[in-house]
């Protein structure tokens, strides 16, 4: 497939160039904050930059009409209502973290949250690299989201540290944990690779990578 990444030269669009590139897909189009390279019209774009590049690339994809792939973190409510507003025009495939590990963790959440009453202590603990912007991760909002309480939340940004995510559940008589860590950014770029295999053949509309899995 002939495909566009925002954010081209990132951490996460290099690790995505990478991995596309050993499954034979070529990259056609590459935009960052001040340069625009386009070679052909991309069949898809894929946006893993900034919250502050957001609203430009709204307007990409409306005036190129082609699916859009964001894991970009730091978006608002706002962004997600101009999102779904988006997703009536073409496919939109979105979530703040695209590993499998994740997912399920994002399942198992739910799960121990039809056990949970007030009596237990919830608190989600972050670590990554030290050049991340945000704080607290994309991932962890997204798993809190998942609560019917508000959990404490906690963010450390430690070296080269790829993403870490645990989540503590307390009563005064036990501790459950539960945890994730991305061993490399392939990690995330697999997940996007799944995606986009498959959204070149999807109707319009707002999907969220846990459904893509499914
Ligand atoms: N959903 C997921 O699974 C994951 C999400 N992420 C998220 O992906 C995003 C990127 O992470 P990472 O690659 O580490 O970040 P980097 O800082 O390494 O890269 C950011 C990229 O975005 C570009 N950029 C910045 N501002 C703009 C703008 N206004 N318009 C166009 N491009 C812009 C930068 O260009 P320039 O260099 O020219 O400034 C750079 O290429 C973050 O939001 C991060 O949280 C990260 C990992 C996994
Ligand atoms: O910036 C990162 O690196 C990551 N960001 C995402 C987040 O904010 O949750 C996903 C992943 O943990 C790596």
């Amino acid at each position: 497939m002939k495909y566009g990444i925002i954010g081209y030269s990132g951490r996460m669009g290099q690790a995505i160039e990478e991995l596309f590139a050993e499954a034979g897909h070529q990259l056609v189009y590459k935009k960052d904050e001040k340069t625009t390279k386009e070679i052909e019209k991309p069949e898809l774009i894929i946006d893993f930059s900034l919250k502050e590049a957001f609203a430009e690339t709204v307007a990409i994809v409306k005036a190129k009409e082609v699916p859009l792939i964001i894991g970009t973190t730091g978006l608002e409510a706002a962004d997600f209502a101009k999102l779904k507003e988006l997703a009536a025009e073409v496919a939109v495939i979105q979530s703040f973290n695209f590993s499998i590990g994740i997912n399920i963790l994002s399942e198992l959440i739910q799960k121990v949250n039809n056990y949970l009453d007030q009596d237990w202590d919830i608190e989600i603990s972050e670590t990554h690299h030290r050049f991340k912007k945000d704080k607290p991760s994309g991932t962890a909002i997204m798993l809190s989201e998942l609560l019917d309480q508000n959990p404490e939340m906690h963010s450390k940004r430690l070296g080269s540290e790829f993403g870490e995510h645990e989540i503590d559940f307390a009563s005064t008589g036990e501790l459950l944990t539960l945890k994730h860590r991305a061993y490399s950014r392939e990690a995330f770029s697999k997940g996007v690779l799944i995606s986009a295999q498959k959204i070149i053949n999807m109707e319009p509309g707002f999907y969220k990578f846990s459904q893509i899995l499914k």
